[in-house]
């Protein structure tokens, strides 16, 4: 049923790696969807976040930052990107406050021929002076993709007034498609996972973060009032399982207390946390293991 006037639709999030994509999603959403840090390439396939309003739905789908691939999971990562531009309504672009690198043009260039509006972010504005921004959104109107150019800070919430105006002005018009208090399509073992995953991110450092993936292994059982929650930390080295594990065990226990909070916090109930890490040497270049632990190919298409 098409409710007057309301605009509906899905939303491609579009970027480099660390432009700040998570985070604007979860700002519009108004909860956390998506997994953030300071390291690139945090996301890792899509993700959907949904912000209602009275008159418009929106459908953000947050993307893995696009780079050129050279490992298997590059590619599953650049896969899910291109596949979030097929079934949109709406890009938007995002980039950081700085001249157009070539980053930014590899993906515009992929922008140039599709079928919907593309608007520009330019995001962190917090970070610089007014100024800068003008010469930057010169270079960007030169390439004649862009049919807005909007400046916004998604941490200080600068400019996500204009930002929503300007959704509801593109979208088309259509029906609400999920119900206004769903802000996530992922299932929940998967956003379990990547609380997890989140803390490995912020705790632990150089490769460590990136080599590791977590894999839930049951989260259906109740004792004590609390949901028993297992699931398995996979590195590629036991080198990292010991930087993982920490001294006397104290690493594991701090990525289990901060995630468990998160988790409580999602599922608005008592959970007891069981971590377990394990070493799957090459993981990020095993197709069968990457489907195993549902990096699935399919998935992005
Ligand atoms: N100063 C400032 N920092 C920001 C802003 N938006 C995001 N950040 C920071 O930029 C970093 C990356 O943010 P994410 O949201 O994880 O970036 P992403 O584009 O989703 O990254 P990938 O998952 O790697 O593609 C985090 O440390 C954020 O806190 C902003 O408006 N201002």
């Amino acid at each position: 049923m098409v409710e007057n006037n309301n605009k509906s639709g899905f939303v491609a999030l579009l970027g480099r790696p660390n432009v700040g994509k998570s985070t604007l999603m979860n700002y519009l959403v108004g909860q956390k969807v998506a997994i953030t840090s300071n390291k690139p390439q945090t996301t890792r396939n899509k993700i959907s976040g949904i912000l209602t309003t009275d008159d418009m739905q929106a459908v953000f789908v947050d993307t893995p930052g696009i780079f050129k691939p050279h490992l298997n999971l590059d590619e599953y990562m650049d896969k899910a990107s291109l596949s979030s531009l097929k079934d949109v309504d709406l890009i938007l672009f995002m980039v950081e406050p700085e001249e157009m690198g070539k980053g930014d043009a590899y993906i515009a260039d992929m922008l140039k021929d599709v079928k919907v509006p593309v608007l520009l972010l330019i995001n962190k504005v917090d970070q610089v002076n007014p100024n800068e921004l003008l010469p930057i959104i010169d270079q960007y109107r030169n390439l004649n993709i862009f049919k807005e150019f909007l400046p916004v800070s998604a941490t200080q919430g600068v400019g996500i007034s204009d930002l929503m105006q300007v959704l509801h002005q593109y979208l088309p018009e259509g029906p609400k498609y999920f119900g206004s208090d769903q802000i996530t399509d992922r299932p929940e073992y998967f956003m379990v996972a990547e609380l997890i995953r989140e803390q490995i991110l912020k705790l632990t450092a150089e490769e460590v973060p990136h080599a590791a993936a977590v894999w839930v292994e049951q989260m259906n059982k109740h004792e004590n009032n609390k949901l028993q929650i297992e699931a398995t930390i996979y590195v590629e080295k036991s080198g990292q399982k010991g930087i993982i594990i920490g001294k006397g065990g104290k690493m594991l226990k701090q990525i289990g207390i901060n995630s468990r909070r998160q988790i409580e916090d999602l599922l608005g109930e008592k959970v007891n946390l069981h971590l377990w890490v394990k070493v799957q040497r090459n993981w990020r270049s095993d197709p069968q293991f990457l489907r195993r632990i549902g990096y699935n190919p399919k998935d992005f298409t």
